[in-house]
């Protein structure tokens, strides 16, 4: 479903090229959950927003079986971004002026891709029923973080990317965060991608993928 082709992407550092991503190959299938770790500075969030299109690489290709967005012109990309891909960051990024409720359908009503009964479901089992009413700041970071993970499923994406979901919460809480998209994105079919430094939350994933060295081991 997500298919990397040997990707390449350097940043400018002073007066030398460093090259971050030197020819990585990836491949997430529908329904399949895979950890990426790699040190600190290996390029794992680069990786990621390529992915999610925020960046264009050098070299190598980024496909989903309906579209390459590593060819696509920035509007085209940003509306593939929006419409058919999930985005969770450490982070959650709600809007602090909209309710839980309104946070949920945002993307999706942005995206054209509302649908009630799923919108439902969600709010149902990511238990944000008594929250709907409530604003980000009257949140824990595991209720924010939930939020985080409907609003980004709302829109049924082919692919939930995340970096570091669970990072700033307790053990308990990110085990239950993560348990919660797991289940769901078996549910929905769509690829999950998680950037994560935990040997714990990558073990409860399908498969792990590691980053050294500007190549995927
Ligand atoms: N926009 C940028 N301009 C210049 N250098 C960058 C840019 N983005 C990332 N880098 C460099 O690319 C390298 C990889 O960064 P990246 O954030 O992808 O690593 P990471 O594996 O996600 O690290 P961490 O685990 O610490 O978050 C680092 O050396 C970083 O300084």
């Amino acid at each position: 479903m997500l298919t990397v082709s040997a990707l390449t992407k350097s940043f400018s550092s002073g007066q030398e090229r460093v090259a971050v991503l030197r020819g990585v190959d990836l491949a997430v299938q529908p329904g399949e959950s895979v950890a990426l770790t790699g040190e600190s500075g290996s390029g794992k969030s680069t990786l990621l927003h390529l992915i999610a299109g925020l960046d264009q690489p050098d070299s190598g290709d980024i496909r989903f079986a309906e579209a390459t967005i590593s060819t696509m012109a920035d509007a085209e990309r940003a509306a593939f971004r929006r419409e058919r891909l999930g985005l969770v960051f450490q982070q959650f990024n709600l809007i602090p002026s909209l309710t839980v409720a309104d946070n949920l359908v945002f993307q999706a009503r942005l995206a054209g891709r509302q649908d009630e009964a799923w919108r439902a479901e969600l709010i149902e089992r990511l238990g944000l029923g008594t929250l709907l009413r409530r604003y980000p700041e009257q949140l824990s970071g595991g209720q924010q973080q939930r939020v985080a993970i409907g609003r980004a499923l709302a829109v049924k994406p082919l692919l939930l990317l995340a970096d570091e979901p669970t990072g700033n919460l307790d053990e308990a809480t990110a085990d239950e965060v993560l348990a919660l998209a797991t289940d769901l994105v078996r549910r929905t079919g769509c690829g999950f991608l998680m950037v994560t430094h935990s040997e714990r939350l990558a073990g409860m994933l399908d498969r792990r993928v590691h980053l050294h060295a500007g190549l995927i081991h």
